[in-house]
């Protein structure tokens, strides 16, 4: 039940991970007008600095509210005989190159109305609110005309007004090439550059731009020309590359400024070392590598070394990740790519905030907008240690309690 928030709440002697550490000692967070206001020791704790404060919660673990930065949460249909395809040793390749993939999804998403998409998608979004999201990016990449692309972004803002989260929205046109686009994919690449690009911008439905550099996405060459569009119309850029072959999209995205690069299973050391010269984060998306049953690791050492920020994601999408769990995530990048609990929970907050140009969120500190998860745990690692839904006790969305039980 939503509760309504006084303009002074207090959280009393909660352990707190920041976004990027588990803080010592038991602490006590003041939030005011919506925002993180003070934040001491329970022992050290300001009285009068939080006088008329209301006690909103005592005891359990804070965390920053959990930011999913990389998701494809609004299409129709589902692609669950896929899903038995590839057990039967059909790959996700040779479904696309047939025709199925991405572009089963198209049809589905293109003959759907906006309100069809909103009933299909909004049960998606709740389930990550229901396990502490709130900032989630949405892509588009289902609709592939200039319509149906707007559709998406359209669809993903209005969710964004139907609950209390923060929807961040993504262009990805170059997500496949569309069959009435059959052997002119750099017709296509135009039409994204030259019509899509322009009219998502002008109507203010986008915050950056996304491509899909792959063999069966788009080629370096077509994605620099989205980028160069991308930048002309003040975007920020993103990439889905090196996740089945290297094709250098990383560095790519690098040079032109990306925010981050998604996906990296296959990015080599020239790759790690342009992404750290630039800033560019990494979006690790094991759900995508555990459904895919993919066997190559990103290279997380490189990235340690050359000291990228790593972040972690759903890639909620009907094909490769059809999971709407962020802490199931959390788990998987701890057991199959090896980071550490904190580098998890640091990849579901302060660094994904990052990796969609999002400093001021994904961080427990004064000043911050007061996103928060209060959550049954005895300690922040328990969040990528089990897998379990029902742990979150409540959910604050700029300083207001919006899910308590
Ligand atoms: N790799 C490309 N795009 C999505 C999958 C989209 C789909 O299969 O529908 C991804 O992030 O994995
Ligand atoms: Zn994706």
């Amino acid at each position: 039940m939503p509760t309504q928030s006084t303009s002074k709440q207090l959280w009393r002697d909660v352990q707190v991970f920041d976004g990027l550490v588990q803080l010592d000692e038991a602490m006590t967070v003041l939030v005011e007008d919506g925002r993180i206001a003070g934040l001491w020791p329970s022992g050290e704790f300001n009285e009068a600095r939080a006088e008329g404060a209301a006690c909103a919660g005592r005891g359990g673990v804070l965390t920053p509210g959990l930011v999913d930065c990389h998701t494809h949460l609004v299409y129709a249909g589902n692609r669950a005989g896929e899903f038995e395809q590839r057990l039967e040793g059909v790959s996700y390749e040779e479904i696309a190159r047939a025709g199925g993939g991405i572009l089963s999804s198209v049809r589905a998403t293109r003959a759907a109305s906006e309100d069809e998409l909103i009933a299909a998608s909004l049960p998606r979004l709740d389930a990550l609110l229901a396990d502490g999201v709130t900032t989630v990016e949405i892509k588009s990449g289902y609709g592939l005309t200039v319509a149906d692309e707007l559709k998406m972004l359209r669809v993903a803002r209005r969710l964004g007004e139907l609950r209390p989260v923060r929807v961040i929205t993504t262009l990805l046109g170059a997500h496949a090439l569309p069959p009435e686009y059959a052997g002119r994919a750099d017709d296509y690449v135009s039409l994204v550059c030259d019509e899509m690009i322009p009219a998502a911008a002008a109507e203010g439905l986008a915050d950056a731009v996304d491509v899909f550099c792959e063999g069966i996405g788009f080629s370096p060459a077509q994605c620099e020309r989205i980028y160069q569009a991308a930048k002309a119309h003040g975007l920020a850029i993103k990439a889905h590359a090196e996740q089945l072959s290297n094709l250098g999209g990383s560095a790519l995205a690098a040079r032109y400024g990306a925010l981050s690069a998604d996906h990296i299973e296959y990015l080599d050391e020239a790759g790690v070392r342009a992404m750290a010269e630039a800033g560019t984060v990494a979006v690790l998306l094991p759900g995508a590598f555990h459904v895919l049953r993919e066997t190559q690791l990103p290279p997380i050492e490189l990235l340690r070394s050359y000291d990228v920020p790593m972040a972690v994601a759903s890639d909620a999408n009907p094909g490769t990740s059809p999971i709407c769990m962020p802490t199931l995530m959390a788990n998987l990048a701890c057991t199959l790519f090896r980071l550490t609990p904190r580098e998890a929970l640091s990849g579901m907050t302060a660094q994904a905030a990052r990796a969609l140009g999002r400093l001021d969120l994904g961080r427990i500190e004064v000043g911050a907008p007061a996103d928060l998860c209060l959550w049954d745990i005895q300690q922040p690692a328990e969040l990528a240690y089990a897998v379990q839904a029902g742990r979150l006790r409540q959910r604050v969305f700029n300083g207001e309690v919006v899910y308590a039980r």
